[in-house]
């Protein structure tokens, strides 16, 4: 990780009505770096990556981003700077082909000259270029969600719950593709309940639970820490 952070989260607080679900969240990433955010359900995990990425606006608190404050704009603006997610269910235009799923998502990024080719070679469906996005399977639309969040150029992809539903050979393959995003200097927040595929592409994670930060360091530390157990099994 270098020296300064490309994400800041700093006493980020979030509440909806009178429900306090984010409470003095405050965490650094590192350009291409891979962060697991795990908690138990409704701790805060997809409000976080909401946060981040401009759907919901913070109560309080800053997040930095790239060394300026992001925290008031909107995701478009946000997605021009260089934050994309994916979504827990894939948001693809099922009545456009793939190629064209990745092509207007491109317009709506930091980088115009995205390399539609490539990025289909990433996500592993070339051959699928001119099927339509509503006959893909589960896996090939998560793939394409991906896809669609790099089109944009992103330096920060936040990931959520990708592996629910997949099998162990799909889970592999999505394993490899995160790593090989983090390679090229990408950094990942990445939500998932399926610690073991965490476990193969972090050591680092964040815990929450009931919107406080829990623990932050490796995962099998984490699950040693006696605050995260109680938080995991409702104590
Ligand atoms: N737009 C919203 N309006 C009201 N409450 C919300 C909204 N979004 C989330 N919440 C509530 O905030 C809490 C945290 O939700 P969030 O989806 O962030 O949890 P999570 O950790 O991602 O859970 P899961 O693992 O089940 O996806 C939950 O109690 C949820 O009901």
């Amino acid at each position: 990780m270098s020296s300064e952070p490309l994400l800041r989260l700093e006493g980020v607080y979030k509440r909806f009505g009178g429900h306090a679900v984010l409470n003095d969240v405050s965490f650094a990433v590192g350009p291409g770096e891979i962060v697991g955010l795990v908690g138990p359900n409704g701790s805060g995990k997809t409000t976080t990556i909401n946060v981040i990425s401009g759907v919901h606006r913070a109560d309080a608190g800053a997040v930095v981003f790239d060394g300026r404050p992001v925290h008031k704009l909107p995701t478009f603006r946000l997605a021009r700077l260089g934050i994309n997610r994916t979504f827990q269910v894939p948001k693809v235009f099922r009545d456009m082909t793939v190629r064209e799923n990745i092509e207007v998502a491109a317009h709506f990024g930091r980088a115009h000259d995205a390399d539609v080719g490539a990025i289909l070679a990433d996500i592993d469906l070339a051959a699928q270029a001119d099927q339509l996005a509503g006959s893909l399977t589960v896996n090939q639309q998560k793939l394409l969600d991906l896809g669609r969040a790099l089109a944009t150029g992103p330096k920060l992809l936040l990931v959520d719950e990708i592996g629910a539903g997949l099998n162990p050979a799909e889970l592999g393959g999505i394993a490899t593709l995160l790593q090989k995003l983090a390679a090229r200097g990408i950094a990942l927040i990445v939500v998932e309940h399926l610690l073991d595929f965490l476990n193969r592409i972090t050591a680092r994670v964040i815990v929450l639970g009931a919107g406080r930060m829990l623990f932050e360091g490796p995962l099998d530390a984490a699950s040693r820490d006696p605050e995260v157990v109680a938080a995991f099994i409702g104590g």
